[in-house]
């Protein structure tokens, strides 16, 4: 039997030093009820906890750690880098390095900008697609979460064609007025709103696989449609990429779907576990960032060497070959846990994007944010709690997605399964 005694200990700290006691807000396990577990190490597809009991890690921090945690080269490359020394401030080779990486990889980049994070990422393509237009409406989908920006924290108003509402407080509605958020999936509703406000939208910005509502894969035509539907009216699309992008397939979503946005945003798997984001898209936009143009966008860490390292080292690993590992790894997982649930009638519906993996406690199928909010969220908080005492770390959040890293092996995978058997017949 696992103790936590630590982690609580820690917790009952923590909460008093930080808001909730955490640096982000889905780690403090609210969704499932219980107390998070502090984390001492890692190593490969395992974590260890300050109790001392491991895990198998389908988080990996949200995705960043697609080789696995503390992969030798990756660790060696940083600790020869930051001898050198971890930020100057100044341009390095190694940005140069990252970029021509990502250029070559993602179809739809020709000129790319380093930040700190996704959400500085979404942020500043926003401001770009705003200042390339001229306009200023921005359409989103309910559900997709595209970071912290004031302009994306948006939740949908009533009906289909109306402005959006703040989605927290500290929104100002002038803001919020120019965000619209219509159905994930729902192209007609879409089309409804560029009749309506066509002219006036400077970008639809998506995630072309949603992430942040649980795993829902865009239906067929969907992601072709906000394609067709921003050309003909002179609006930006925008991947938000930061889940996807070098997760999905070794050329991002847009790559697997062929659909070329105008711009993408980067984030997790691009910095390799390191602070990175990016914005990168076709060069005649991209030349509206300062300094080349006048769409202002800075950061004092932004192309941090030591992140571009970790960036650079884990792009480099990722192979065509390592998408068919996932491919194998993911088919077993997927068919283990719709099996285990099939046999002690778990109500489940699996979604599947690569190596990202949504387990939804529903019978419904999921296609956008209504239908996953059909899950049974406290069958999903026994559900986690059981799985955690069986050695499998999960994304504590019924709206997350499970992904795998090169470091997963199929007897990782088997045991999974196991767990995921032990813990529906105790459901
Ligand atoms: C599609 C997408 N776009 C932007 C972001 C924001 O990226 P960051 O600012 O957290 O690096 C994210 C961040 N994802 C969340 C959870 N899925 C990160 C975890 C957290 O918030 O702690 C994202 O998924």
């Amino acid at each position: 039997m696992k103790t936590f005694t630590n982690s609580i200990n820690a917790f009952e700290e923590a909460v008093n030093l930080m808001p909730g006691g955490v640096n982000s807000p889905v780690r403090a396990f609210k969704s499932v009820n219980l107390n998070p577990i502090f984390v001492e190490s890692g190593n490969g597809a395992v974590i260890r906890d300050i109790d001392g009991n491991e895990y198998i890690d389908y988080v990996l921090s949200w995705g960043p750690l697609i080789l696995g945690h503390s992969h030798p080269d990756v660790v060696k490359a940083i600790q020869e880098q930051v001898a050198k020394g971890s930020s100057f401030g100044a341009p390095t080779l190694l940005e140069n390095k990252l970029a021509e990486i990502v250029i070559e990889r993602v179809p739809s980049v020709e000129m790319v900008r380093f930040v700190s994070s996704g959400t500085e990422a979404t942020m500043a393509a926003l401001r770009l697609a705003r200042g390339f237009t001229g306009r200023d409406i921005i359409l989103k989908f309910e559900g997709s979460y595209h970071g912290h920006g004031d302009s994306l924290l948006i939740k949908a108003g009533s009906g289909v064609a109306t402005l959006g509402l703040p989605d927290s407080p500290g929104v100002p509605s002038d803001i919020a007025k120019n965000t619209m958020t219509v159905a994930y999936n729902d192209i007609d509703a879409v089309k409804v709103v560029f009749e309506k406000f066509g002219k006036q939208i400077a970008a639809v910005i998506v995630e072309p696989v949603a992430g942040n509502m649980g795993v829902v894969p865009p239906k067929p035509g969907f992601l072709e449609g906000l394609r067709d539907v921003t050309k003909e009216y002179g609006s930006l699309l925008i991947f938000d990429e930061v889940m996807t992008g070098f997760r999905v397939d070794y050329n991002c979503a847009q790559g697997y779907f062929g659909v070329t946005p105008d711009l993408t945003c980067l984030g997790k798997v691009v910095g390799g576990g390191l602070p990175v984001g990016a914005f990168g898209g076709r060069r005649d936009i991209m030349e509206h960032i300062a300094p080349a143009g006048p769409v202002y966008q800075a950061g004092t860490l932004s192309g941090n060497p030591l992140a571009m390292t970790a960036g650079i080292e884990t792009l480099s690993r990722l192979t065509p070959e390592s998408y068919e590992y996932f491919k194998t790894l993911g088919d077993m997982l997927e068919n283990g846990i719709r099996e285990a649930a099939q046999k002690f009638n778990i109500p489940h519906t699996v979604n599947r994007a690569g190596s990202m993996i949504g387990l939804f406690l529903t019978n419904e199928d999921v296609i956008d944010f209504a239908s996953a909010k059909t899950s049974d969220l406290e069958l999903f908080a026994e559900y986690y709690k059981l799985m955690a005492e069986e050695g499998i770390y999960l994304p504590p959040s019924q709206f997350e997605g499970l992904f795998i890293s090169t470091a997963h092996t199929k007897e990782h995978i088997e045991k999974t399964i196991q767990a995921f058997n032990i813990v529906f017949e105790k459901l």
